[in-house]
């Protein structure tokens, strides 16, 4: 099996790592699977990871530093797994900054797209799996199931351009993007995850 890397996208709340765990192990079963997370993956990544999720900064700074931990994470976790043929799985990448920063924040895009440019040098993921689902359903599980971070405390309004912000992302590339519709039961939402990977024969 060639290496694949495959993305995992959506506002908070709406379900991604209830799934990942049982396609990682579904994945083994065909090849070795690397299961990691963006902002994260490497001990740098990590610790600017705890800056951006609990400390006030303004737009441009949480930018960077969201590039920053990207750059180290390619270089030393994802572009290594590639090349040895495995499979990488990563809760979350770059479609994240443009939902994020771009949508949620009002952030230039055309900045998103030069840093994206430089940082990644042309890689994208194989697939990205979208779960979709309004911002409203994503904020009654989010409150059943933990405190908020900085970014869970946002509002309605900022979530619903995030979502935007993804859907822009998925229409700009539809080859590489599969919508999951999130809002359904676990069971359902994991049909549909299996569906499309069986579409790729995966
Ligand atoms: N399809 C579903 N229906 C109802 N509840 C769900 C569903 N999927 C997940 N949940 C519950 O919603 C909460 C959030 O799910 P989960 O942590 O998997 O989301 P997430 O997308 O990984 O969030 P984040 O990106 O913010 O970490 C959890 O309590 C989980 O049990
Ligand atoms: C990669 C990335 C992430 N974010 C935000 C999205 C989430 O609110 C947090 C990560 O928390 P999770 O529980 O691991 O999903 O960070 C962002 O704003 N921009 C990004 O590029």
């Amino acid at each position: 099996m060639s290496s694949r890397f495959i993305t995992f996208e959506g506002i908070d709340g709406a379900g991604k790592s209830t799934h990942i765990a049982s396609l990682t192990a579904r994945l083994a079963a065909q090849g070795e699977v690397v299961s990691t997370r963006e902002p994260g993956g490497t001990p740098l990544a990590e610790t600017l990871r705890g800056l951006f999720l609990h400390s006030g900064m303004d737009p441009l700074t949480e930018l960077l530093l969201v590039f920053a931990a990207r750059r180290d994470h390619l270089q030393k976790v994802i572009e290594p797994a590639l090349a040895a043929g495995k499979t990488v799985l990563c809760d979350r990448f770059t479609d994240a900054s443009f939902a994020y920063q771009g949508g949620g924040r009002g952030m230039d895009l055309a900045v998103l797209s030069t840093l994206e440019q430089w940082v990644q040098q042309g890689r994208q993921p194989d697939l990205t799996l979208w779960f979709d689902l309004p911002a409203e359903v994503a904020a009654q599980r989010r409150a059943a199931a933990r405190e908020a971070d900085r970014f869970e405390q946002q509002d309605l309004e900022f979530f619903e351009r995030v979502r935007a912000g993804y859907a822009a992302r998925a229409a700009a590339a539809p080859q590489r993007f599969a919508r999951i519709d999130a809002s359904l039961s676990v069971a359902e939402v994991a049909a549909q995850i299996l569906a499309v990977m069986e579409q790729r024969g995966w």
